[in-house]
């Protein structure tokens, strides 16, 4: 099964590529950039990635992050990333990244920009991974200062294919965010959301409502409330779901009580993602053999998540067709 499922040509909607931080590469950037890690080895490291909640692992990602500083060590990230994911199966990424957790550590957004921007056209001729870039604002800081890191990245706007919401979620309502989202929406920018991972259900009716966001990031705790059910099956709403990601964060205790295959059969347009595979044990390929494992899903399963996830990329139609071909020839 594991090969097979490698040969579906998989989209990845949900992924923070700061995530993708290897403690090997951890290590070889702290030295370039002379920066000083609380470990002393890359055991040490992934021995503290046992998390508690969302807050526990956040603070780890966001010291890990701290030995990124130049356009080079944003490029070699992703490429790195790239490799794994083209090994993995993956046709297409979408890249989420948090500038604001760069931006107060004094690097400017030109490094991540332009690092990213150069590894995505590197790995299309390289890999022919297509790919997308979210620009991810913190939900747990000032929405004014969302707005102004929007209105800085004005360079880059051609260049963004969705703005995104991410952080530390409980107690921190999405529609504080209203004003950037429908600044992003005016220029032709569309928004997705984490909404409904640790925070409530109504983080997820908020996130839809009042930021207008096309998709929702885990979105998994939308089982609370069943007209919220009813109204996201109807508007055949993404929802990008990480079931590695929700057991090592605690959503779930063991990946065979995650709701899953209770999202499946109420209906709802569920993909499968990693969101930060260097600290939840997997990429693309473990988070779909785990489903395999957990649910005994059959290849039909696989087919109907990975159809899903090409249908709600952000990707040029032809592309989409030319994969969804693709799709019907592994079937
Ligand atoms: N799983 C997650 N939830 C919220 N914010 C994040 N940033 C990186 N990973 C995240
Ligand atoms: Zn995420």
């Amino acid at each position: 099964m594991t090969d097979w499922l490698r040969a579906l040509p998989k989209a990845e909607l949900h992924l923070h590529i700061e995530g993708t931080l290897e403690p090997e590469l951890m290590f070889a950037l702290a030295e370039r950039n002379s920066v000083t890690l609380p470990h002393d080895s890359v055991e040490a490291v992934r021995a503290a990635y046992d998390f508690e909640d969302l807050p526990s692992f956040l603070g780890l990602y966001y010291q890990g992050m701290g030995v990124l500083h130049t356009q080079d060590d944003f490029y070699d990230l992703a490429m790195a990333y790239f490799a794994r994911a083209h090994e993995d199966g993956v046709v297409h990424v979408e890249l989420s990244f948090d500038p604001q957790a760069h931006l107060v550590r004094g690097v400017p957004l030109e490094a991540p920009f332009e690092g990213l921007l150069a590894a995505c056209r590197d790995a299309e001729s390289r890999y022919a991974i297509s790919s997308a870039l979210i620009m991810s604002f913190l939900r747990d800081r000032d929405s004014a200062e969302a707005l102004e890191v929007f209105e800085q990245a004005t360079p880059w706007h051609a260049m963004i294919d969705a703005v995104g919401l991410d952080s530390a979620e409980r107690d921190n309502p999405p529609g504080r965010f209203a004003e950037v989202f429908a600044r992003a929406r005016e220029m032709g920018i569309p928004g997705v959301a984490h909404a409904g991972e640790e925070g409530p259900a109504a983080y997820i009716r908020e996130a839809w409502e009042v930021l207008e966001v096309c998709r929702i990031d885990h979105g998994v705790r939308c089982l609370e409330d069943p007209e919220l059910v009813a109204r996201l099956r109807e508007a055949r709403v993404p929802l990008t779901v990480c079931p590695l990601s929700n057991v090592k964060l605690k959503v779930t205790d063991t990946l065979a009580e995650h709701p899953l295959p209770a999202l499946r059969e109420a209906g709802l347009n569920v993909t499968l993602n990693s969101d930060d595979p260097a600290y939840f044990g997997g990429g693309m390929l473990d988070n779909y053999a785990a489903c395999h494992t957990a649910f005994d899903w059959t290849r039909d399963d696989f087919i109907d998540v990975t159809r899903n996830a090409l249908q709600a990329a952000f990707m040029a139609e032809e592309r989409r067709e030319a994969l969804l071909e693709k799709l019907r020839g592994v079937a």
